[in-house]
């Protein structure tokens, strides 16, 4: 800001040596030598004014680009810490433009707008004070338009930081709808609403060309006004100059240099207001920078302790995502000793998803406690819990990275390590028929199949080896063949772990040491699946629908395999 205020009290010296030039010249008493050395000092002063702006722009550049980097490290690792609440009360919109835009605004405002701001205030100020050494009567008239000016700005302000909350809300409502847009095409497509453009979307695009247009007619004429009392200063000095010429109390050498100070002089101010409009905007993104960063984090220990084993324990814990949510989870006290397998079961949406992500510390339970080896969770740190618990989720994200890095997932590990995880989950072979084998890309011209996406989750568990393991609906995409394939890599993976299993074909759990049976929140039995089976009428309903499903599988199969066979007659008829 120093080096461009200097810059800028520079950029009007020139003005004062063409005053002294024409003074002189008018007066008849000029010599050559004078003029050159004269003009010599304006051009000195200018290139010295240029050589000041290129370093005050490299400087303010250099130091915005270190904030923006640091506001999104800071963001980046405080998001990490934050529980998994925060993002569901949040679109992915809303949080992009948080990290991109807002902090983006920031860097421009510190890049370029600090160093304007400094010459836009040291200008007119420098302007005056010389005006008003050269003639004090042309200082003040060049002064006369700025009330109306300021006026006019007034109105162009007026309800600016509602204005400036709504847009912020309307652009983040437009990026959430864009990126749904994008990721909800398959099904648009699939439901032939590809020609009718997604109504979430048209709905926000809508609203931010109305909030848009209404603050372009309502800011209109005061911003026209505005520009123009700042650009009329010519309009009030040349009459006033010209009369106190004629009445000989302004020389013309210094009629001009007023004529040529004075038409600038409001110019920045200009500058300053558009200012003041981005600030608003600058500040209302650091308000919700701040909001995130202020987002409290889940709480760590002072001194993280060490669960004596793999057993969990689950005391009366209730639990809702919002503070005044329904109740999802509501006195629920369980234990799954080390190395037992416990099935989660339950009609949708009984919240066994829920309690697996409660055994995570992705949420903070409301009531009750859970406790791994004998020790509160929350006394464990993330670190020492997130080493306890490895996921196998019923939709596996893959990152935009390597095959491999997607089974490390930040591990440091050797390739025969990462190749024999990625064998334990029946998953080599079909990586290593990928264009660059565990160097593919995914995302670029690779895409998986569901099934494989999930070995591929398997093999990030074996690898990360943690003593508790939940799978959650782990064989949900699987056909027949990826099936037995995922299930003979589970059957691996399991071997001396405490596991939860979430699944709907309850099948693939009869053998289970322990089934938690679930209804809307609450623990309406355990047991194993014959002692449920005698005694728990939900369960008894579960296992009924499963087996009409079963049957339903095996009538479809046999349908299609009959209709086959008629197939194959009619070919050799
Ligand atoms: N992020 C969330 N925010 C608010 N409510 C949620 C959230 N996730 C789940 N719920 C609600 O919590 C309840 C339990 O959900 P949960 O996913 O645990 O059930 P589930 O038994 O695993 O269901 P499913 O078998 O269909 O996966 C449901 O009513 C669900 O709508």
């Amino acid at each position: 800001m120093l080096l461009a205020s200097v810059s800028a009290v520079f950029a009007l010296a020139p003005f004062y040596f063409v005053y002294l030039v024409l003074d002189h010249l008018l007066g008849g008493e000029l010599a050559a030598a004078e003029i050159f050395l004269w003009c010599g000092l304006a051009v000195v002063c200018m290139l010295i004014r240029y050589a000041l702006m290129m370093v005050a722009l490299m400087l303010s550049h250099k130091s915005a680009f270190a904030i923006q980097y640091k506001v999104r490290t800071l963001a980046l690792g405080h998001m990490a810490k934050l529980p998994l609440g925060f993002f569901s009360q949040r679109s992915s919109g809303q949080v992009k433009k948080i990290l991109s835009e807002d902090v983006e605004r920031i860097e421009l405002f510190v890049a370029h707008h600090l160093p304007d701001t400094a010459s836009a205030l040291i200008t007119p100020l420098v302007v005056f004070i010389y005006m008003l050494a050269v003639d004090w009567r042309m200082a003040l008239v060049a002064l006369i338009p700025l009330p109306l000016a300021i006026i006019s700005q007034g109105f162009l302000y007026r309800g600016v930081e509602e204005k400036t909350q709504r847009y912020h809300e309307t652009l983040e409502q437009l990026n959430a709808s864009v990126i749904e847009y994008v990721r909800a095409m398959p099904v648009i497509r699939a439901f032939n609403a590809g020609g009718k453009p997604h109504t979430l979307f048209t709905d926000s695009l809508a609203a931010y060309r109305e909030l848009v247009m209404n603050w372009i007619k309502d800011s209109g004429w005061p911003f026209a006004a505005f520009k123009t009392l700042l650009d009329c200063g010519l309009l009030v000095l040349l009459p006033v100059g010209v009369y106190f010429w004629s009445q000989g109390s302004l020389d013309i050498a210094a009629f001009t240099l007023c004529i040529l100070l004075g038409v600038g002089m409001m110019e920045p101010l200009y500058n300053l207001c558009m200012l003041s409009g981005y600030l608003n905007q600058i500040f209302e993104g650091v308000n919700r920078l701040q909001d995130l960063l202020e987002t409290p984090e889940l709480s760590e220990p002072n001194q993280a302790s060490t669960p004596a084993d793999a057993g969990v324990d689950f005391s009366n814990v209730s639990f809702r995502y919002e503070k005044q949510g329904p109740e999802v989870l509501s006195n629920v006290s369980f234990s799954a000793p080390q190395g037992t397998l416990t099935a989660i079961v339950g009609p949708s949406g009984a919240g066994k998803s829920t309690i697996a992500m409660l055994l995570a510390r992705f949420w903070d339970v409301s009531d009750g406690e859970i406790k791994i080896g004998g020790k509160n969770i929350c006394s464990l740190g993330s670190e020492v819990l997130m080493n306890q618990v490895a996921f196998v989720f019923q939709d596996s994200f893959m990152l935009g990275q390597s095959v491999r890095d997607n089974i490390a997932m930040g591990i440091k590990a050797t390739d025969e390590q990462i190749i024999a995880a990625a064998k334990a989950a029946q998953a080599h072979e079909f990586i290593s028929a990928l264009p660059d084998s565990y160097d593919t890309q995914l995302g670029e011209t690779v895409t998986l199949s569901g099934g494989e996406k999930q070995r591929i989750a398997i093999a990030r568990a074996v690898l990360k080896d943690a003593p508790i393991l939940i799978l959650d609906e782990a064989t949900a995409y699987a056909d027949a063949n990826n099936q037995a394939q995922i299930q003979s890599a589970l059957s691996r993976l399991i071997a001396n772990k405490t596991v939860f299993v979430i699944a709907h074909r309850l099948s693939t759990i009869v053998g289970a040491d322990n089934i938690l049976v679930m209804d809307q929140g609450c623990l309406v039995g355990s047991g194993t699946h014959e002692q449920l089976l005698e005694s728990n009428d939900v369960y008894q309903t579960l296992w009924a629908s499963h087996q009409q499903s079963r049957l339903w599988e095996l009538s479809t199969r046999t349908v299609r395999q009959n209709e086959s066979h008629q197939q194959e007659e009619l070919i050799n008829a």
